[in-house]
Parts: C-alpha cells; structure tokens; sequence
C-alpha cells in the first residue's frame, strides 16, 4: 500500500506524519525546538536545529508506522512562513540564524520603504502590506549587518531561503534550490500575478536575484531525496506555506470557501479563485495552492492571539492547568457575566492593525469569578475571528456559505459552538484535524498521481462534529457590538499615546 509522509515544520515543533492513499493518520511524531529571544522583539531560530528536528521526526514516524521507506510514494514539505534564512551555496553553512515571521526588528526599514512611497507597488504586486512580517526586510537586514554577507552575496556565492527552500536544500545534498509559489508570495518580492520575482521591488530592497531560489507550483515533483537520510529515495512532491497547506488540506478549493486555523493564533484564508482580490478593508492577498495551470488566490487575515489567550490563562493566571481544562472551567457559567476579554497582548491584527493595543478586561462586578473571565477569553477567539470573516464579507468576493476549522484550539466545543452563534453559518470540524499536513500530502499525492484530482479528495473529506447557530441574529449583533465596544477601551492608550488626530 502506498503511503504518503508530510513534513510540517512549525514556529515551536517540527512534526511528520504518514498518511495512507485513504487520507488518514498512520503515524506521528512532534520535537520542539529553541526559541531564541536575543532582544526585546527579535525572535531567531537555529537553521541547523530546524534541520536535525525534522530530520529525526521523519525518521521516527517512518519507524512508528512500521512501513517501508520504499513503500513511501513521495513527501509533502509545510512550514512556518515568511521565516529568513542565507546559507552558503558551497559549504550549506548558513550565515546567520533564521530571523522568525514574528520578528520585528526591520520596523525602521519598514517606515524607510513606506516613505519611499512603496507601499502601492507592494500592494498591487505582492497583495501584501509593508511589514516587518514578510521575509524581504529581513532579507535587506541580513545583507546590511552581518559582515561580508553583501559582498559574499554578490558574488553569488549565497542562497536565500524559506524553510521549506532550506529543508529541500538539506535533504538533497544541496542539490535543489527551489521553492513554491504560496511561500515565494510571503515574501514581499513576489509578483502574485505574473507569478515571478519582481525586479523593481529587489532593486528598491537592494537584494541581488542571484540569491533567489526558483519557483515551482505547490504540487510538483521537484526531485528526491538523498538515500542517506531515509534509507532509501523518496520523491520530494509538495511544497506549501502551512496556512496555504490547510486551506488546501480542508478541500477548499473553491471561490468563497473559508478555513480558520485555531492555533497560537488564528490564521483565517478565504480563496478567492483564480483573481486575487484587493482588500479594502485590512486583509492581505496571497497565493494559494494550484494543481492546475491557472493560479489560484486566496484573502488571509491573521489574529496574534488566539489559543494563546489559554496559554496566558495557564501560565500567566495559573487559572487552569492544561489547556483543555478551560472549556469545563467555562462552562461553569452559563455565560461570561457581562465581561469581554480582549487579549490584543501584542497589539491588535487583521482587520483593526493597531501594533499598539494593549490588553483589556472589560464588563468586571463582584460576581465575577475566574470562570466568566475564562469564558470570555474562549469567547476572544471567537470574536476576533468573526471581525476578520465580517472584513471578509465586507470585501464582497462570495458569500462563506460555512467555516472549515483546525489547529489546536478546534478541539473546544464551546469555542466553535460561539464561532457558529457569532458567524450565523455552520462551523465543520473534520476528522483529521492535521489539516495543514494532510494538505502537504495531498499536494505530494496529486504530483505523483496517487490521487487523481481535487474532486477525489474532496470526497475523502470526512466530518468530525458541523456546530450550527443557535442564537438569532440580533443576538449575534448585540454580541458583536459588545466586542466592538471593548475593542474601542482596548485601542485607547494607543489613541492618547498619538495625541489628538
Ligand atoms: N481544548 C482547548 N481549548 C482551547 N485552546 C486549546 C485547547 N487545546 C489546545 N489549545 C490551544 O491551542 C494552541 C495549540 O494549537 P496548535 O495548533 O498546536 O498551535 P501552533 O501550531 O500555533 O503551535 C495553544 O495555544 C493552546 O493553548
Ligand atoms: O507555525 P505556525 O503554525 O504558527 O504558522 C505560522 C505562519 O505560517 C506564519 O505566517
């Protein structure tokens, strides 16, 4: 029987998991790695552990699921997007650590580029807004600071990277230097339409092409491994961003269907066919897996604090001790008593973008317990996503006739029951909640023809628990209202702090 290993490599863990030809779960395996804070806003990550983390993964899930690397039909690679990394074309050494999506330490270039009236070109070619989030700033500031790296890229002596690039890079012996389009549209130097690089944007950025590795579609047979690493070849076959991944994973495959990722935060992609549609309400554009010739687009918007929230709860309040104890805690209490939580620790994202919002508890009395505040930050999530779907909706390319959910925090019924109140459209969680691994696999899957098209896995797709609306659609609004109102509380330090408009 032919199986199918998916490598999902994530900002905190690696993980890889083996599929069969039937879409489900053979087996598993998860390692964390460092997290490396070197200063106040800068998060790195060492390529080398990046590397070795996913390596032994793969190496215990093909031991766990007892098969063959032989019986292994190809891989599907996933991974963390935007994350930056340079590594030496002879040597594969890299020059510096990977500098993380969460990075902010090119926020100074990111003001120099907007006040060279770069921000139209940005939109209109990449989709994307100028931030320190993409890779093209970190790129610039490997270049700027760390010695001999401009002269030595140049030169062309260097290679610029994704993880999934550096992943590929690795596992054929430095043979590969490629990437695909969902990663290449992460990096603010990426013509979404023409599906190219662009040379305006990397002459403005002062980043030589020289480094750049080719782009491929995400389901494509790119080559194979080395035989050391598995024992044998296997085909590397899929490449795709991780959210692109899930949004592919959940059968989304069509314009206006939605997924929303409930992870550490939420990552909430709507596709958008074959036009990528230009937000005006505060939502990016990027490209999303294609298997055909024409490209497809989807709209993305990102939550900062989603499961997190739970972790703060945990860790920060010692409120409960695991993460899955909230839903008990919450449900206690018929409702939140009145408070509303808005967790915008690290300043609020799509659609509100407010980097200076701090965190707000709003609606406290003397009968609030710890069980309505865990209520009302379960509820956070739920409220937050809405906004970004309502800017979705607002952004008129269809109609969401219903939400795909995963990521950890889909497991909480009581969460995705108040998403389907709030949104007033079903809310489906599938069996396979690893949806952006069982994404990579598919794509692997379609490249070497396991599968033979989009309509076959959409049949695959199997339906754990759908979470219909219960409240009215007043209710919802009044709810939504309430939210709208603390967000206001929550924005206002950042307000004063900017003095009067
Ligand atoms: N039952 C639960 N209810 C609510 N949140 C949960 C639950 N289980 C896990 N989480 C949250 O989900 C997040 C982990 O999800 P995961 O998809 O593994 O995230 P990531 O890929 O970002 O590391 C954590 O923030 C955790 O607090
Ligand atoms: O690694 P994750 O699951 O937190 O996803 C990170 C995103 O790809 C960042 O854009």
């Amino acid at each position: 029987m032919p199986y199918l290993m998916a490598l999902d490599q994530g900002t905190s863990s690696s993980r890889a998991v083996i599929f069969n030809e039937r879409g489900e779960i053979v087996s598993s395996a998860q390692r964390e790695f460092t997290q490396h804070f070197p200063q106040p806003g800068w998060v790195e990550h060492n390529p080398q552990e990046i590397w070795q983390s996913q390596l032994q993964t793969c190496r215990e899930a093909i031991a766990r699921a007892g098969v063959r690397t032989t019986d292994i039909a190809a891989l599907g690679i996933t991974n963390q997007r935007e994350t930056t990394l340079l590594w030496d074309r002879k040597t594969g050494e890299p020059v510096f650590n990977a500098i993380v999506w969460q990075d902010r330490r090119t926020e100074v270039l990111c003001d120099a580029l907007r006040e060279a009236g770069l921000e139209a070109a940005v939109s209109s070619k990449t989709g994307l807004v100028i931030d320190p989030y993409f890779s093209a700033t970190k790129v610039r500031w490997l270049l700027d600071q760390i010695p001999g790296v401009r002269q030595r890229a140049e030169r062309g002596e260097l290679a610029f990277g994704t993880v999934d690039s550096w992943l590929v890079w690795k596992l054929t012996g430095g043979r590969l230097h490629v990437t695909d389009v969902t990663n290449a549209s992460r990096t603010m130097l990426f013509n979404i339409h023409t599906r190219t690089w662009d040379d305006e944007l990397l002459a403005a950025l002062g980043i030589p092409a020289s480094l750049l590795p080719d782009v491929f579609p995400s389901s494509h047979i790119h080559g194979v491994t080395e035989p050391e690493w598995f024992g044998a070849p296997v085909r590397i076959a899929g490449i795709a961003g991780d959210q692109q991944a899930a949004l592919f994973g959940q059968a989304c495959f069509t314009r206006g269907q939605a997924k929303n990722t409930y992870g550490t935060g939420c990552f909430i992609l709507m596709h958008t066919g074959e036009s990528a549609a230009v937000s005006q309400n505060g939502l990016i554009s990027t490209a999303a897996c294609s298997v055909g010739a024409a490209p497809h687009y989807a709209l993305e918007g990102s939550v900062f604090i989603g499961g997190a929230v739970v972790q703060w709860l945990r860790d920060g309040l010692k409120a409960i001790s695991s993460s899955s104890d909230i839903e008990s805690l919450a449900f206690s209490v018929p409702d939140a008593g009145g408070v509303v939580f808005v967790p915008s620790f690290t300043g609020l994202g799509a659609p509100y973008w407010v980097p200076t919002a701090q965190g707000a508890i709003v609606g406290l009395s003397r009968g609030t317990t710890v069980a309505h505040v865990a209520r009302a930050a379960l509820e956070s999530i739920a409220f937050q996503s809405t906004s970004v779907l309502a800017a979705m909706q607002r952004d008129a390319v269809s109609p969401i006739g219903e939400l795909r959910v995963d990521g950890g925090a889909a497991a909480n019924n009581l969460l995705l029951q108040f998403q389907a109140d709030l949104l007033g459209i079903p809310v489906v969680r599938p069996k396979v909640i690893e949806s952006t691994a069982l994404g990579a696999a598919y794509l692997a899957g379609l490249a070497v023809g396991l599968f033979g098209s989009e309509a076959e896995l959409d049949a695959q797709r199997q339906v754990d628990r759908t979470f219909v609306p219960s409240i009215s659609r007043d209710e919802a609004a009044q709810r939504m209202a309430q939210w709208e109102v603390a967000v206001e509380q929550a924005m206002l330090p950042a307000r004063r702090a900017a003095g009067p408009a």
